[in-house]
């Protein structure tokens, strides 16, 4: 089982292909006698080890991308690779996790993480010592025998996330994992993530309605957006790795987060920041 740390994600070459490439994804949802062009043509590498926020407003088919990325909604338009071969259904080499962390009730923490290698008809006893790193490190130590009900919000989420890396995919797909958590356990959520990823360094999709998190939390920030939505601003963010909540507070985070914000409000016409938020936008924190 190969775990990736930092030093070996600095060493991968520019030049290598990237691990995800989206080439002009389109997706209309046609229901009924209406169609809905969720995503219009939307183009995005991501190297290997990169982690990159998709961000926008509520309806500008961030989880529509997401989920055609995942294989779990076909494009209607383009093609999307994943480790160099077409993504045609869901694939092993991916790891999702949604905004509610759908634990199974009846199963303890450590047989939710385990779970997956169920499914896979892998040698569960192979996989406990991983699972019980993974709980360790998210700070579940002895938590392993409690079900779900018995778990904090923010607590579930880290199962969650553990199950997710319990077989080692390339790819780890982050639907809004933390929007239904309070605000300071999405802070304690984010600055864990960012602690779980240099030492299992994955690469990440993460999709947020929250400038702050997608600063914190990524190496690039994607602004979707528009009518119809496409990718408005593709923005690396500047910030030295480890990051703790203190880069919060420099005046090169404000920066970022205020030009991330003047775009997606430019995408909605509202140029200044000094107009009311226009509806959609109203989500964006
Ligand atoms: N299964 C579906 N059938 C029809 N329309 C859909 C479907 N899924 C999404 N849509 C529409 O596609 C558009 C994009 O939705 P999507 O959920 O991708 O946006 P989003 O940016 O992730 O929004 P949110 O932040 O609120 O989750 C919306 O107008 C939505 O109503």
């Amino acid at each position: 089982m190969t775990i990736r740390n930092l030093q070996e994600v600095a060493a991968i070459p520019k030049s290598e292909p990237p691990l995800v490439s989206v080439k002009d994804v389109g997706k209309t949802y046609f229901t009924g006698q209406s169609a809905v062009h969720a995503v219009a043509s939307a183009s995005l590498d991501v190297r290997r080890g990169e982690f990159v926020s998709l961000l926008g407003p509520s309806g500008c088919g961030k989880s529509t991308l997401l989920m055609m990325i995942a294989g779990l909604e076909k494009p209607t338009a383009g093609s999307i690779d994943l480790l160099g071969s077409p993504v045609l259904a869901p694939r092993r080499d991916i790891g999702i996790i949604f905004q509610d962390a759908t634990l199974l009730p009846w199963k303890s923490a450590m047989d939710n993480v385990l779970f997956p290698i169920r499914i896979l008809k892998l040698p569960v006893h192979k996989y406990r010592q991983r699972a019980q790193e993974l709980l360790d490190m998210v700070g579940l130590t002895g938590f392993e025998h409690k079900k779900p009900g018995e778990l904090s919000g923010g607590m579930r989420q880290r199962v969650a996330i553990c199950r997710s890396l319990i077989h080692d995919p390339d790819i780890l797909l982050m639907d809004e994992p933390f929007s239904a958590l309070d605000a300071i356990t999405r802070d304690q959520m984010n600055v864990a993530l960012s602690e779980i990823l240099e030492t299992y360094r994955k690469t990440v999709i993460f999709v947020t309605h929250s400038i702050r998190e997608a600063a914190f939390l990524s190496d690039r920030v994607v602004v979707m957006g528009g009518r119809p939505s496409g990718i408005m601003l593709d923005m690396p963010m500047p910030f030295a790795r480890p990051r703790r909540f203190e880069v919060e507070e420099t005046v090169e985070f404000t920066q970022v987060c205020r030009e991330l914000r003047l775009t997606i409000e430019a995408a909605h016409g509202h140029a200044s920041s000094n107009h009311a938020a226009p509806k959609g936008a109203a989500v964006i924190e």
